[in-house]
């Protein structure tokens, strides 16, 4: 982390992306051997782990909804690029305009934007004594995962799944409240199992009710843009699953259902469980 926080200071104010790259390659990175097999992470209390995570998924997939989660339990702070992206745009700076167009299209915004922004966000971050992160929706692209991986060891990857039918429908029925912030999904999805793929239910997780006259919908989340954004996906974002799978540090996890099946499931796989046993039982 201050590794980046040292870069940011010396690449401020305004960092091309050539100069990021050059910047961010110059820091010395320990470059883990190629491993054949993921790891699970050890069973040991988070706070004697290393919190460097990273998030990946197709839009729709939950992967906001579950990094935060985490964050919430491991006390590390969840840095969404999206969520910096929409901060920006809501903000109304010199950036906005160039921003909302590409976003409303469901394009990706340049390398050197989000670098700018995810840079800034790891500096405020790090000014503040935080430690760890869960980075969601970044990396997107292969240079931008060797631009990280140049400056940060990450130490493990979620790669969330889900069946491709839930993503629209999970997309079109996403809400914010535009009071609270709070995320929600008014999609109800109930998908038959058929010719041997197992069906599932998942739930609409609805807002409590003073939250019900303050939903928003985003404005990248209409159908055709949605559609774009997963294909997008499958051009620029899925080969970072071999990326991160070559180097031993990709964790698959299938969503079974909607939070009440899969929260469960991924503590296991994280070996979080007794963590979050322990915590309840303390509380
Ligand atoms: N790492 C990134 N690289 C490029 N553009 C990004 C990145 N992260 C976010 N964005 C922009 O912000 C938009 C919203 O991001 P996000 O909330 O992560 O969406 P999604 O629901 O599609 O995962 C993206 O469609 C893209 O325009």
């Amino acid at each position: 982390m201050a590794a980046i926080t040292r870069l940011v200071k010396r690449a401020s104010p305004s960092l091309s992306s050539t100069a990021a790259r050059r910047l961010f390659c110059s820091e010395s990175s320990s470059h883990a051997p190629p491993h054949e097999h993921f790891h699970a992470p050890p069973r040991k209390d988070p706070k004697d782990r290393n919190v460097q995570w990273v998030f990946l998924g197709c839009p729709g997939v939950g992967k906001g909804t579950y990094a935060s989660r985490l964050c919430n339990l491991l006390g590390v702070p969840h840095i969404a690029t999206g969520d910096l992206v929409r901060h920006e745009l809501a903000s109304k700076g010199p950036l906005s305009s160039q921003l909302s167009e590409i976003v409303n299209q469901g394009k990706l915004v340049s390398d050197e934007i989000i670098i700018n922004l995810l840079s800034k966000r790891l500096a405020d971050g790090e000014a503040k004594g935080e430690s760890g992160f869960i980075l969601d929706g970044f990396p997107r692209t292969i240079n931008q995962a060797e631009i990280l991986e140049g400056v940060i060891d990450i130490d493990l990857v979620v790669n969330l799944k889900l069946q491709e039918e839930a993503l629209l429908a999970k997309c079109l029925g996403r809400r914010i409240c535009n009071q609270c912030g709070g995320n929600f999904n008014v999609a109800s999805i109930d998908i038959k199992g058929e010719n041997g793929s197992p069906g599932m239910f998942m739930a609409p997780l609805l807002p409590p009710a003073n939250c019900m006259s303050k939903l928003i919908t985003r404005a990248d989340d209409t159908e055709d843009v949605v559609k774009e954004r997963l294909r997008i996906y499958n051009e620029m974002t899925q080969p970072l699953e071999e990326f991160y799978r070559s180097r031993g540090k990709l964790l698959e996890f299938n969503l079974p259902g909607g939070i009440p099946e899969s929260w469960p499931k991924l503590l296991q796989a994280l070996n979080l469980d007794d963590y979050d046993e322990k915590r309840s039982a303390a509380a």
